[in-house]
């Protein structure tokens, strides 16, 4: 099983992350990492912190000559911007400086109920370590999830489906076809027409000072029947997603398959009938049975059941707005409307590529706990077992 934590602030020296629980024998390098981060920069709306950064991983522990050794996996990606907040942000005793100090907090941020907390008196104690700056390092940590799954012919992909209310229609063609437009997008949307009203939404956004939020949608394609539990409510794949996706920054509601949709229809329109067809044996498939339509977005019970993975998450609007906002100073307790010097108007395309990995990571754990062991090897024997045994259920 896969198990992580991520430490640094936004405008600290670096992020950094460990991961135990990579098995040997897995390709891994920086550069199909760096794919991953270069994508998560990239999406209309995003603000000046991204002009700063380049991100790109440096792989620290556990690889050598292109492959996980077993061992734990150590990822940084440094911060560009530290060059200019060193002295915010160094580590040195040195005399509260009341000029440095942020006691302004931003509605919508963890700046005043993390404030209070933590006994802290200058916000930047709390903001820097809430920002979605964090995001950076867990991007990296899904692409070495994902490295594992692509062994196993499990892909993960996210894009955006709707934006400030905006709703994108997918066009009838082929998953692949409607991925090369995604890549293609620059809001990670598979419709133009959207794409360019979204686009125009984000200018007027930003020229009044205010943030868009959306959805975005993560599917996962190849996955067996069998992942997750149905036993225990700790390991049930959909209840494990949904916690992953909510611990994205901004992120507010998560909904699998047709999700909040299922609450609306009778039964007969919600459940997906089963049938069985020999001939798909015979085809390479790894099971006979099937389904026609896939409104469980292939998790029934807390276990996969072989069709593809669809989950949504909601994000809200970006909390730091350029138009002033209502708040108090927590120190002379004076009403203040908040002032900003840089954010993004609208991050949803980001958020995508977040989710791709944080669901990357639960899929891999479900994975491994399945089919777990300590090499490529040994995983690939267990699966291909597995595999021959479906086919003959
Ligand atoms: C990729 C990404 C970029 C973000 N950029 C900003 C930003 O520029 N300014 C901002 O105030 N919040 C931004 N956020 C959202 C905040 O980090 C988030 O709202 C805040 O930490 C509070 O957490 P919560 O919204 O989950 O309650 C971003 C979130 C994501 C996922
Ligand atoms: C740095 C990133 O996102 C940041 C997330 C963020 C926030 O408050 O969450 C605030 C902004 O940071 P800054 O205050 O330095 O401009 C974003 O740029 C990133 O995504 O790499």
């Amino acid at each position: 099983m896969l198990r992580y934590l991520t430490a640094g602030e936004s405008h600290g020296p670096q992020l950094t992350s460990i991961i135990e629980g990579v098995p040997a024998g897995f390709p891994l390098d920086a550069e199909s990492i760096n794919i991953d981060l270069a994508r998560r920069q990239c999406g209309y709306g995003r603000g000046g912190r991204m002009q700063i950064e380049t991100d790109r991983v440096e792989i620290l522990s556990g690889v050598r000559w292109g492959k996980s050794i077993g061992s734990p996996v150590t990822l940084c990606v440094v911060n560009r911007d530290w060059v200019n907040w060193q002295e915010k942000m160094s580590p040195h005793v040195r005399h509260r400086d009341d000029k440095l100090a942020v006691t302004r907090s931003r509605p919508g941020h963890a700046d005043l109920p993390g404030a209070m907390k933590y006994d802290h008196h200058d916000v930047r104690n709390i903001l820097e370590r809430s920002s979605a700056r964090e995001t950076a390092v867990r991007v990296a940590v899904g692409a070495v999830a994902k490295s594992i799954l692509t062994q196993f012919g499990i892909t993960v992909s996210g894009f955006v489906t709707e934006l400030g209310g905006i709703k994108a229609e997918r066009p009838k063609m082929s998953w692949e076809a409607l991925q090369g437009k995604i890549a293609k997008s620059e809001l990670f949307t598979c419709d133009e027409r959207a794409e360019a009203e979204m686009k125009a939404l984000i200018d007027r956004a930003k020229e009044s000072g205010d943030t868009v939020g959306g959805v975005i949608e993560v599917n996962v394609c190849g996955v067996p029947v069998g992942l997750g539990s149905h036993v225990q409510w700790d390991r049930k794949l959909d209840a494990r997603l949904a916690m992953a996706l909510m611990s994205v920054q901004a992120i507010k509601g998560v909904e699998i398959g047709c999700g909040f949709d299922a609450a609306r229809n009778p039964g007969s329109m919600v459940h997906d009938e089963i049938y069985y067809d020999s001939v798909r044996l015979v085809e390479g498939k790894s099971s006979g049975f099937y389904r026609k339509t896939n409104n469980a977005g292939g998790i029934e019970g807390g276990i996969t059941n072989g069709e593809t993975i669809i989950v949504r998450a909601a994000m809200k609007p970006i909390p730091t707005l350029y138009k002033p906002l209502k708040s108090v100073d927590i120190i002379t307790k004076e009403p203040f409307e908040a002032t900003v010097e840089r954010s993004d108007t609208c991050a949803v395309p980001a958020a995508a590529v977040v989710a791709e990995a944080v669901v990357a990571v639960e899929i891999a754990n479900a994975f491994l706990e399945k089919f777990g062991g300590d090499s490529l090897g040994e995983i690939r024997r267990n699966y291909d077992g597995y595999l021959a045994y479906l086919r003959a259920f």
